[in-house]
């Protein structure tokens, strides 16, 4: 079994990772009527070991997931023998067989981590509202906006739920400040508490690097299984941190889950405009309603002299909401405040909820929070 991208933590004191005795353990789970096995089908994504609990990702072919994901649990308890395992949770991701042709991206079923038999219909069934925060362009501060609003929603008295999707560039664990791995309980992941709030990133369970390269099935998997294997509870909402575009991801969203709404991200210069306006188009077309744009970094204000520039230009956003119809939510200023809170962990809503930034993210908040209590668009 090709052993690529793993993280290197010892499994044992000083010990690199077993790679022979895991592909041997592995296959000890074979299914006897079919004699596939997870060693002989599986491509380690990545491997990490932290406090006794085993993270190990395999990307696998895609026609064989339901057979292959049956032989999970058997395969975590073979894993758990390893010396310093206690919890050994496997995560499969899946990938077009070798020479298969290309086919439209379609979202698979949910595959569950080690535990749990497969699954149809419906994910989040406890989940009361999804709002995915959008944007048509990276960079313009979605993910900043997304951490702000889960915790200002929390603020306001709501169970929030934060999923980080962007499966590509996943970043919300460092904007919360989380660390280590999540617990895994009854073959379930379970969300970390940040800030009033349950959130889960990709980035806490495999590597970034790895992930990085991962294509559109692949994607799609790790999207159902974010959604599908994690014990989200009963939140009132979900917000859902989305890659910048229209791709896998969206699409695997929309299909899985029924989206109370979206939030477009945008700064008010005309390129991210314009892919914004794509944005808005492709949640329409699939009848998602927009609960608003926001337009981000919107002008920057000195903190010397209090001066103001609207370094992208200024209001482009809300006249694009006019343009579309859609509710302008609000505008938030480009501050080095924010973006040290991102850094730093702690949200500015928590961190500085008078400043600038707080108090328009907490106006956002808010406005969404009524919507979502009236059950009607913002
Ligand atoms: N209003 C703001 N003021 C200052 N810095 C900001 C603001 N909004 C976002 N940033 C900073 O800009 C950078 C990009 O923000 P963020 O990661 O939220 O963008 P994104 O749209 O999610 O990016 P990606 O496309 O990579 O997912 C971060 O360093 C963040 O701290």
């Amino acid at each position: 079994m090709p052993f690529r991208n793993y993280r290197t933590r010892p499994l044992a004191q000083n010990a690199p990772f077993p790679t022979d005795e895991i592909t041997r353990l592995l296959d000890m789970a074979r299914d006897p009527a079919t004699g596939l096995s997870l060693a002989a089908e599986g491509q380690v994504q990545s491997c990490s070991l932290d406090n006794g609990r085993l993270l190990l990702t395999l990307a696998i072919p895609r026609d064989k997931a339901e057979a292959l994901s049956a032989l999970c649990p058997a395969a975590s308890r073979q894993l758990e023998t390893l010396p310093g395992v206690t919890v050994a949770t496997i995560m499969l991701t899946a990938h077009r067989p070798a020479g298969a042709p290309k086919q439209a991206a379609q979202p698979q079923g949910h595959r569950p981590l080690g535990g749990t038999a497969p699954t149809e219909g419906p994910l989040l069934p406890g989940v009361k509202a999804v709002i995915a925060v959008a944007s048509g362009k990276g960079g313009v501060g979605k993910s900043t906006t997304a951490v702000n609003l889960a915790v200002g929603l929390g603020m306001e008295g709501l169970k929030v739920g934060l999923l980080d999707a962007d499966i590509h560039g996943p970043s919300l664990h460092r904007m919360l400040g989380m660390q280590g791995k999540p617990e895994v309980v009854d073959g379930r992941l379970q969300p970390v508490q940040a800030w009033g709030i349950t959130a889960m990133s990709l980035g806490m369970l495999v590597d970034e690097k790895a992930a990085m390269i991962w294509r559109g099935p692949m994607v799609m998997g790790a999207v159902n299984q974010l959604l599908g294997d994690v014990d989200w509870g009963t939140p009132d909402v979900l917000v859902v941190d989305l890659p910048p575009g229209t791709g896998d991801v969206q699409l695997s969203l929309i299909q899985k889950t029924s989206l109370a709404g979206a939030v477009i991200v945008s700064t008010p210069q005309d390129i991210a405009l314009i892919d914004a306006r794509r944005a808005v188009s492709m949640f329409e077309k699939v009848h998602v309603p927009v609960l608003g744009l926001i337009e981000n970094m919107s002008y920057f204000c000195c903190p010397n002299c209090g001066h103001t520039t609207e370094l992208f230009g200024h209001g482009g956003a809300r006249q694009e909401a006019e343009a579309m119809d859609v509710p302008f939510l609000g505008e938030v200023p480009l501050l080095a405040d924010i973006r040290a809170s991102g850094d730093s962990g702690v949200p500015v809503v928590i961190g500085a909820p008078d400043s600038e930034g707080g108090r328009a993210w907490r106006k956002i908040a808010h406005t969404l929070a009524r919507s979502l209590r009236a059950g009607r668009k913002a």
